[in-house]
């Protein structure tokens, strides 16, 4: 049964596919603290979050069967994707639930800001009928600054050209092509700053957007404009624009998002060209509903082994790619496992070949399989496909990736070579049509076999009768052969046999074998 602990505010039917999955309880963690949160954490296989929770690192090191965090939503400034990738432990988001609702707060904030409506709904409530106050300005054939063209962003645009805005966007990933086909215009950060009647941020909370709306970033905007933040608080350096608002530069501010939350008090909230809402930009039933959908779905796949479709910390893929690269993360796996058997030494460079079909395709997540392959031998099971590249680079082994156009009459196969100071090491395996995974070779010998169960690798020297005093003596300790595989340099000269065996083979019975006087050495290998 696996435990899932869900720590934020999430919609009921949202958690529905939790609900209902078999070998799964879930467990709800709102009120507690970060203390407690901290003290129990262990228990849980997974984690469920909105925005609030904080997901520390001192909470990741103390979550010792945690595999997988589901953020409801999209931002994932609240876990520290560092800590949580350094212990394997997958995070995966709900990108798309929420982009509309996001949208349309932006808007209603815009719009808001540009009547005054809540200052002027405050007046009325107060029981003072003032329409001199509250005259607002006109959206249409204003420039609205957007800075982040991301989903919410474009979502944003085409609004706001519904209001008869122009739209003018900076993002690093807009082209001018691209902003030509959108209808709006493409302009740097500063471009934005300099023309824009109304600013509004639709980028994550990242080192590079921290305060990207500063006190120099106010210097040059049009006096006058105002300003609507429903991404992130800390994107705005909220002390500048507490200064830029008192000195007219800035004519008032929509914000959703505030650099410390939750608040109680917020000198901004004092100023009355300031209008805000608690982090409302995601609170619809629509969005809630699909956000928790999308992770619940993520973390029922992931528990079950399978694929996730929204992953934050490893890159994520088309599903016909994954289709076609999926056969060989078991391969390549194996590969590693097999390999990592074949050294006593600590490696310092993984080499990986990838040749025939596999030099036409996506090979990142292959690799990332072998070198978790290569790895688990001395750092156990923790290690997964999130944690193998991170830990590998920890650990100052360096890993190239080559695509070779020469098959050696394979349809596809995968060469993966390891360094040590003293050795070279190197296995190859293929995926053959309809039989599965095969070890071709090991170093230069070439073998025929499945990688699977219990192997026993022998180096020996090529004479007569080595191969019937093995089978008597495997036959000693009840050891039967399943498949054999042989091969040498030269005749009579350096030889291995690969052999599959029933059962595993203990250390002092590889020691007997090691004591015949042809054999160099014999490894005993559990895939
Ligand atoms: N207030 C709320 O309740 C909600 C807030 N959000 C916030 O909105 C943010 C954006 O969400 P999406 O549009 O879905 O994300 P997205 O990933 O689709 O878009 C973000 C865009 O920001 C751009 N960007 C990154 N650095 C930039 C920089 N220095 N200058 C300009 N652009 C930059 C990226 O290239 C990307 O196109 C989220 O990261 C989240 O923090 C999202 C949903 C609800
Ligand atoms: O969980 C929420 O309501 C906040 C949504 C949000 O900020 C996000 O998705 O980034």
């Amino acid at each position: 049964m696996f435990k899932v602990l869900i720590s934020d505010p999430l919609s009921k039917e949202g958690i529905y596919p939790l609900n209902q999955a078999n070998h799964i309880s879930i467990e709800m963690a709102i009120d507690w603290s970060q203390e407690q949160l901290e003290d129990r954490i262990a228990e849980y296989d997974a984690l469920l979050v909105r925005s609030q929770t904080q997901v520390t690192r001192n909470l990741i090191m103390k979550a010792h069967k945690l595999k997988i965090i589901g953020r409801a939503g999209v931002g994932v400034d609240n876990i520290d994707l560092d800590a949580a990738t350094e212990y394997g432990i997958i995070v995966v988001n709900a990108p798309n639930g929420n982009t509309n609702s996001a949208a349309e707060h932006t808007m209603a904030m815009i719009m808001a800001l540009s009547r005054k409506i809540p200052q002027a709904y405050l007046s009325l409530k107060n029981k003072h009928w003032d329409r001199k106050k509250y005259v607002g300005t006109e959206l249409k054939n204003k420039t609205l600054g957007i800075i982040g063209l991301g989903r919410i962003g474009a979502e944003v645009a085409y609004r706001a050209k519904g209001q008869r805005m122009t739209i003018i966007a900076y993002d690093p990933f807009l082209t001018e092509d691209k902003a030509e086909k959108m209808d709006i215009r493409y302009g740097t950060v500063e471009d934005v700053l300099k023309d824009a009647d109304f600013i509004t941020i639709h980028t994550p909370l990242l080192k590079e957007t921290r305060h990207l709306l500063n006190a120099e970033a106010f210097k040059l905007v049009k006096p006058g404009v105002q300003i609507i933040n429903c991404a992130r608080g800390g994107i705005i350096d909220e002390d500048a624009l507490y200064q830029a608002i008192q000195s007219n530069q800035v004519a008032g501010a929509a914000l959703d998002v505030f650099e410390e939350e939750p608040f109680y008090n917020n000198k901004l909230l004092e100023l009355p060209e300031v209008i805000a809402t608690p982090h409302l930009g995601a609170s619809t039933f629509e969005a809630q509903e699909s956000v928790a959908i999308d992770v619940s779905e993520d973390v029922i796949r992931f528990l079950a082994g399978d694929v996730v479709r929204h992953p934050v910390n490893l890159p994520s893929l088309s599903k016909e790619i994954l289709s076609e690269i999926e056969p060989y993360f078991h391969l390549a796996e194996k590969i590693g496992t097999f390999l990592i058997h074949l050294t006593n030494e600590a490696v310092e460079e993984i080499n990986l070949y990838y040749s025939g079909d596999l030099s036409k395709t996506k090979i990142a997540p292959i690799t990332r399989n072998a070198v978790k392959g290569l790895l688990t031998r001395h750092l156990g099971e923790h290690v997964n496909d999130v944690n193998a590249l991170y830990l590998a680079e920890k650990r100052g082994i360096t890993i190239h990736e080559n695509k070779t156009s020469s098959t050696k009459g394979f349809t596809n196969l995968l060469n993966v070579e390891i360094k040590t100071k003293l050795e070279k090491r190197s296995v190859s395996g293929t995926l053959l049509n309809g039989l599965g995974p095969r070890i071709v070779k090991v170093d230069h010998y070439s073998v025929d076999v499945t990688p699977k169960g219990h192997l026993l690798v022998i180096h020996h020297k090529d004479q007569p009768g080595v191969i019937g005093k093995m089978g008597s003596l495997l036959a000693t300790h009840q050891i039967n052969i399943a498949t054999m595989q042989v091969d040498r340099a030269d005749i009579g000269g350096d030889a291995i046999m690969v052999m599959t065996v029933d059962r595993h083979i203990e250390k002092h019975e590889l020691s007997a074998i090691e004591e015949v006087d042809e054999i160099h050495d014999a490894t005993a290998i559990d895939l």
